[in-house]
C-alpha cells in the first residue's frame, strides 16, 4: 500500500480519497478505523474519522489507533488530511495530532500544505488565502466551531504544536522538486519540524507533489495528495484513465430515491440552499426543536421528506438547517455548541428513518453533518465514484446498496445540489427554467 491518509471528517476524507483516484491511485475510503486484520486492496487508503473539532487528546488516540491500522497494511506514506482553510483554532488539534504522529513514526519532520488552487485555496509566503482574501478575511471568520481569524500557518502551527515551523516560498518552488528537497533538508538542519509549503497553482503541486513523494509523513489537503498521487502514478501510462473508468462503475450513484441534507453554514452552501429552494420542497430546521427533542423531531423531518412527491423529473427533498452569519452568532449566543450538536443528532435520528423509509441517495453539506449521516447509516466504506464537483465524488457503500455526495461546506458551485439530480431531472428542471 503506498499511501494511508487519516483525515479528521467524512468531507475531508471524500475529498482526498476522489483526488486520489482523479489522479491514479486506487483507492478506498473507510469509516472509522477498521478492526485489526481488515485487509484493503489498492494503491492507497482513506480512514475517516470525525476528530476536527475533538479536544487534542481524543483526537490523538483516534489518530494513532488509525496510525496502528495504516502500519499494519504496510502503508508507505502517511496522510494527515485536514482542511484546506485550516479549520482549528490555537485550540485546535492538528499540531498536537501532528506531534503525536511524529513522534509514533520516529520522524522529526513534515510538511503542512492545505491548499487546493481548483477551490481558490492558495498559500503565499505561509499565508493562506481563500479565493482573493486571506483567511482571516474570508467567511471562514464567521465558522460555527473554529472561526478562523489568523491566516499564518507558520503561526498557527507554532502556537498548536511543540515543534518551530519554518516555509518553503513559491520562488523555491518554482526552481523544482530536488530544490525543495535541499530547502526541507536545510530547514530540518535549523531544527524546523513543521515547513509550510507555498501553493498558488497545480503546476506547484506537482512539483511539491513529487519533492515529498518519498517522505514517511506528510500533512495537507487534497491539493497536496492530488500532486503526490499524480508523482507516484506518473510511472503507469493509461492508469489515470483507467481508474476513472473503474471509479465510474463502483461508486456511480445508485437509482433511487434521494434526499439533500444541508448542515453547512458556509457562504457557499447559503448560495446552493437559495437556488435548490427554488427548484425542490424544503424543509427548515428550527433549531430550539432540535434542543428539545433531537430524536423526535429528527423523525419528523424524515417523514416530512418521505411525504413529498417522488418519481421520474421530480427533484429530492431539501432539509437545511443552513443559516447566515448573522442568524448563527445569534443561535450560538443563546446556546453555544449545544445547538450545533442538537442539529446534528436531529440530522442523525433523521437519516436513520429516512434509509429505513427507503432513501439510497443521500446529498449532505458540510463535514461535521456529513460525519453524523454517514455514522448514523452505520457504513463501513465507500467505493469511490466520479467527482460531482471538485474534492465531490459520489461514493457507493461497500456493504449497502446507499449512495452519497458528501460536500465539503465551501465546495461545488451554486447549482451544487441540482447537479447531484439524476439526469431526468436536471433535464426537466432545464426545460421548466
Ligand atoms: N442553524 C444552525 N444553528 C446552529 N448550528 C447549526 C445550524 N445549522 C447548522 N449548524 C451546525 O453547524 C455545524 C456546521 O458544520 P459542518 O462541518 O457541517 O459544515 P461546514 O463547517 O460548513 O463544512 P466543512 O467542515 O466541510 O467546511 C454543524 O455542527 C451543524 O449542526
Ligand atoms: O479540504 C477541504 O476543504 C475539505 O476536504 C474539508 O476538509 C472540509 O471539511
Amino acid at each position: 500500500m503506498q499511501i494511508g491518509v487519516i483525515a479528521d471528517d467524512f468531507t475531508g476524507a471524500t475529498d482526498i480519497a476522489g483526488f486520489l483516484v482523479a489522479n491514479g491511485l486506487a483507492t478506498t475510503q473507510m469509516i472509522g478505523v477498521p478492526a485489526a486484520g481488515t485487509q484493503v486492496e489498492g494503491d492507497a487508503v482513506v480512514v475517516s474519522l470525525k476528530s476536527r473539532s475533538n479536544p487534542a487528546e481524543e483526537a490523538i488516540a483516534d489518530s494513532l489507533a488509525a496510525l496502528e491500522w495504516l502500519q499494519s497494511i504496510g502503508c508507505r506514506q502517511i496522510f494527515q488530511k485536514y482542511c484546506s482553510t485550516f479549520d482549528s483554532t490555537a485550540k485546535g488539534n492538528i499540531g498536537p495530532v501532528a506531534d503525536a504522529l511524529m513522534a509514533a513514526l520516529g520522524t522529526d519532520i513534515t510538511v503542512i500544505c492545505p491548499a487546493l488552487p481548483v477551490n481558490g485555496r492558495s498559500i503565499y509566503k505561509g499565508y493562506l488565502f481563500v479565493g482573493d482574501e486571506l483567511l482571516e478575511e474570508s467567511g471562514m471568520k464567521n465558522h460555527p466551531i473554529t472561526p478562523m481569524t489568523d491566516s499564518n500557518l507558520m503561526r498557527l502551527m507554532d502556537g498548536q504544536s511543540k515543534g518551530r515551523s519554518g516555509v518553503v516560498t513559491v520562488s523555491t518552488i518554482e526552481q523544482g522538486a530536488e530544490a525543495v528537497k535541499a530547502r526541507i533538508e536545510r530547514l530540518r538542519g535549523e531544527g524546523v519540524s513543521y515547513v509550510v509549503l507555498d501553493a498558488v497553482t497545480d503546476a506547484h503541486l506537482d512539483v511539491l507533489g513529487a519533492a515529498v513523494a518519498d517522505m514517511a509523513f506528510v500533512t495537507g489537503g487534497s491539493g497536496l495528495g492530488a500532486g503526490i498521487a499524480r508523482a507516484v502514478a506518473s510511472d503507469a501510462p493509461g492508469r489515470i484513465e483507467e481508474l476513472g473508468r473503474a471509479a465510474a462503475e463502483a461508486g456511480a450513484p445508485l437509482p433511487g430515491r434521494g434526499v439533500v441534507i444541508s448542515g453547512s453554514c458556509s457562504v457557499m452552501t447559503n448560495k446552493q440552499v437559495a437556488a435548490y429552494r427554488k427548484l425542490a420542497p424544503a424543509f427548515d430546521v428550527d433549531v430550539e426543536r432540535c434542543l428539545a427533542d433531537a430524536e423526535g423531531y429528527g423523525a419528523e423531518m424524515a417523514a416530512w421528506a418521505l411525504e413529498q412527491p417522488h418519481g421520474a423529473g421530480i427533484p429530492a427533498p431539501l432539509i437545511t438547517a443552513t443559516a447566515s452569519p448573522e442568524v448563527l452568532k445569534a443561535v450560538q449566543a443563546k446556546h453555544g455548541s449545544a445547538a450545533s450538536e442538537a442539529v446534528e443528532q436531529a440530522f442523525a435520528a433523521a437519516t436513520r428513518s429516512l434509509a429505513e423509509g427507503g432513501i439510497t441517495r443521500f446529498v449532505v453539506a458540510g463535514g461535521e453533518t456529513s460525519g453524523s449521516v454517514t455514522q448514523a447509516l452505520a457504513v463501513k466504506g465507500f467505493a469511490i465514484g466520479p467527482q460531482i464537483a471538485p474534492g465531490v465524488p459520489w461514493v457507493r457503500a461497500t456493504d449497502r446498496p446507499l449512495s452519497l455526495a458528501l460536500k465539503s461546506g465551501n465546495f461545488g458551485a451554486e447549482g451544487f445540489f441540482l447537479d447531484c439530480q439524476p439526469e431526468d431531472v436536471r433535464a426537466a428542471l432545464e426545460v421548466r427554467a
